[in-house]
């Protein structure tokens, strides 16, 4: 499973998810032009010394980002507030792509369209949606839990 954030624009935020990504040993994609300089205090702040024990792939765009996924056959999983699939009743494959779109702004229509699956986490009416680092958190628990953490019954039993 990997991790890809379409145009970050909140360097903590982005910070918080890279060092997610370092300490459950995921990939991370950023998908250009993020809103703020990898120099960023906040974004190092965030990301500690975590940054250097984290795999980043840039992609300078959404169509380099395409050429590689083309190559790569993977699927694009997009976690959006406009998803209709709850996200813990979706079955994740190893080689996903969870996607992730700006805090500000979410993804375009465009990249939706393309994304084979969309899924939500539902919030409470009337209230909009959550911390981007945080849906990341859930989503990716949810998928390594399908794909590579091992269950032990004897785990956590009483
Ligand atoms: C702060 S939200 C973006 C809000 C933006 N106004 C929108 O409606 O997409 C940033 C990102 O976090 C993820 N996200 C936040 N809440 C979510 C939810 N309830 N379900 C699925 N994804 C969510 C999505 O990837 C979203 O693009």
């Amino acid at each position: 499973m990997r991790i890809a954030l379409f145009q970050p624009d909140i360097p903590q935020n982005c910070g918080t998810i890279l060092r997610m990504c370092a300490c459950l040993n995921v990939e991370a994609h950023i998908i250009e032009p993020a809103g703020f300089p990898v120099s960023d205090r906040h974004f190092r702040r965030a990301g500690m010394d975590y940054l250097d024990q984290v795999q980043i792939v840039r992609h300078d765009s959404w169509t380099k980002f395409t050429e590689w996924r083309d190559r790569t056959g993977c699927r694009l999983v997009l976690l959006t507030t406009k998803g209709l699939i709850p996200y813990w009743q979706f079955r994740y494959e190893q080689t996903d792509v969870l996607l992730l779109g700006r805090e500000s702004a979410g993804v375009p229509d465009e990249v939706a369209a393309v994304a084979d699956a969309r899924l939500v986490i539902p919030v409470q009416a009337g209230l909009r949606s959550l911390n981007i680092a945080v849906a990341a958190a859930m989503v990716a628990g949810e998928a390594l839990r399908q794909t590579s953490w091992q269950t032990s019954t004897s785990q956590g039993a009483p």
